[in-house]
This record gives structure tokens, sequence and C-alpha cells, in this order.
């Protein structure tokens, strides 16, 4: 017996996102050394892009305020990234100044989570990243795109596929190469995010597009597969199940990396990541930050090894 046909990608891009947007939701800020090391070891495993960290404002979010530090101190492998999120052109300039050679716009399609994440309406976000997007151009410097809340939202509940499509088609209308679709509360569900991404399709190629599910619900796994069998091959994803959002109370982490590559790995997709690398990157940050490792295939992994 066999599975009924699944069109699947032969490759899948992963990127980690870990370092800052696990990190970031931490209420101790974690050393310096340990993000670098954490930066470093996901690298190793293979992973080919780590989002180190963001250059946005210290009084929002004192996690990140060691940005430049980070970026000074990683030791870069060729061939991987190291995205960054810049909010605006100053936190755009801070982060070429400190050795940034990717970055991210984070828009939302939501009002509300717009005006409590980064203080402004949808309208005035996509505004300010215009310069950002043109400066990065002028620089060759590639632009990625966040869209926040594209499922559901802390604030408003429910948010329609066509918000998040808007948004979607903006960004890469502006020049983003890539547009990352954010269940930032993770309450999506395969059929939720079928009709988000079908949406977004319709503006964006589908091979342009991202998916970033966080796990609250349980359900990132199940909506990675959905998104897959749509035809897309680029996930964000935490080591360890690290992170949540901390402009979005109760968000957990972000799917865990381990969980991603292990059912990539297992649907016979490629990934170029060494999953024990990445088990011992995850129990690296666990064992800093003292608690279990939010992944339960690490956690298989670990017991079988112990
Ligand atoms: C966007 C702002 C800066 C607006 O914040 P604001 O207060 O409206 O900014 P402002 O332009 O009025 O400036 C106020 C002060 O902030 C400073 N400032 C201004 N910009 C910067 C900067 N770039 N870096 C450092 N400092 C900055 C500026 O210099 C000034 O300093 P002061 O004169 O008061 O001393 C603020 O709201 C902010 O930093 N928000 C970031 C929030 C954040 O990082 N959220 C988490 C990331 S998004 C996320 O996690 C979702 C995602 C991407 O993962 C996808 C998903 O899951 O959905």
């Amino acid at each position: 017996m066999s599975l009924p046909p699944m069109n699947l990608p032969q490759r899948v891009k992963l990127v980690d996102v870990g370092p800052r947007d696990g990190l970031q939701n931490e209420k101790q800020v974690v050393p310096t050394a340990i993000k670098v090391e954490l930066i470093e070891r996901l690298a190793a495993a293979g992973v080919p892009a780590v989002e180190a960290t963001s250059f946005v404002s210290p009084k929002w979010v004192p996690q990140m305020a060691d940005n430049a530090a980070v970026m000074g101190a990683i030791r870069k492998q060729p061939g991987v990234a190291y995205p960054v999120l810049t909010p605006n052109l100053q936190g755009f300039d801070a982060a070429v100044e400190a050795g940034a050679q990717e970055v991210a716009i984070f828009g939302a399609a939501s009002e509300s989570f717009s005006q409590k994440n980064i203080n402004c309406s949808i309208a005035e976000s996509l505004k300010r990243f215009e310069p950002v997007v043109a400066a990065a151009s002028a620089l060759d410097i590639p632009v990625r795109g966040y869209v926040s809340c594209v499922v559901g939202c802390p604030y408003e509940g429910a948010i329609a596929p066509e918000a998040a499509a808007r948004v979607a088609r903006t960004l890469f209308e502006m020049g983003c190469y890539e547009v990352s679709l954010g269940d930032t509360i993770g309450v999506g569900t395969p059929l939720a995010v079928a009709r988000m991404i079908e949406a977004c399709a319709a503006h964006v190629p589908v091979e342009k597009l991202a998916g970033h599910y966080h796990d609250t619900y349980g359900m990132a796994v199940a909506n990675i597969l959905a998104s897959l069998q749509l035809g897309m091959s680029v996930f964000d994803a935490s080591v360890a199940g690290l992170g949540g959002c901390p402009y979005a109370k109760g968000a957990s982490g972000n799917v865990a990396s381990e969980d991603v590559v292990y059912l990539l790995h297992g649907l016979g997709i490629e990934t170029g990541i060494d999953l024990d690398k990445l088990v011992d990157a995850g129990a690296f940050i666990s064992a800093a930050l003292g608690r279990e490792s939010g992944s339960k295939v690490a956690r298989a992994i670990l017991a079988k090894r112990s």
C-alpha cells in the first residue's frame, strides 16, 4: 500500500529564526556569547539561513539590544545567510553598519497588531518600509518580507485571507525577494492556512512565499504539510521550539526546527541539515535557558541516546 500521490518539492529551505524570534521572547536577557554559539551551531548543522537578531528599539525589545555585538562576533559560514529584522531606516543603517548582508521588514495583516508591534498602522508601516527597500537595493542587500497574523490576531480574532494577501502583495511588489506568512499566534489549521496561501498565491508566486507557523495549538506540522502540497518550499522554524512574540500574549514558540526536519526527511525531502547536530544545538540552548526542549523529536532522540 502507498500514500496517494502528494505533489511535494524535492528540497526545502529551512530558516531558523530561533536566535531572533525565539530569544526576543525570553524573560531573561540571554548572554551574547550564548546567542553567538547558538547561531554558529545552527550553521554548522547545515541550516542555510539563521535569523541572527533584530535592529529594533532596545526600549521595545531589550533582549535584542546586543544586535551589533552579535553580528560582530559570529564566525560566518560561506553559503549561510544571517538575516536580521529592520523595522525602519534607522534599524537598516545600524544593521548595515554591523555587517548585515540580508534584512527583513515586518508588517502585519491586522491593524491592532501593527499598532502594538511597531506603533503604526499597516499603511504607515508599508510607507516606512519603502526607503528601507530602496536603500537595500542600492547596496544589493536582499530584503525578506514578513506578514504577521495571517490567519488570526490576538486582538482582532480571525483575519480574512485577503487581508494577508494585500500586505504580502505590497511587500513583494515593493521588492522583497520572499514573503514569509506568519501565523503569529499559531491558531491556523490546514484548511485556514490553505485558504490564506491560495489568496496570497493569487498575487505572489507560491515559490516566493514562506510559511512561518507558531505551534500554540499543535497544528504547525500539519500546516506545513498542507503548505508543501500547495507548492511552498521555504519554512521558518525555531530550534527547540523557542519563542513567541512579545506583542502577542500567549503565543508559544515557532514550530521546532527538529520537528520540521524530521517531517521533511521522513517525506524524502532534502534539507541539507544534519538532524543530530540540530538536536545538539537545541540541547545546547535548552540547557542554557534551564529547561527542556520544546521539540518532541529532540526529546525522543535525546531519550534514545541516553
Ligand atoms: C518600530 C519601532 C522602532 C517604532 O517605535 P516608535 O517609538 O514609534 O519609534 P520612533 O521612530 O518614534 O522613535 C522613538 C525612539 O526609538 C528609537 N528607534 C526608532 N527606531 C529604532 C531602531 N530601529 N533601532 C533602535 N532605536 C530605534 C528612536 O531613536 C527614538 O529614541 P529616543 O529618541 O526616544 O531615545 C518600535 O515599535 C519597535 O522597535 N518595534 C519592534 C517590535 C519587535 O521587534 N517585535 C518583534 C518582532 S516581529 C515578530 O516577532 C513577528 C514575526 C516577524 O516573527 C512574524 C510572526 O511570527 O508573525
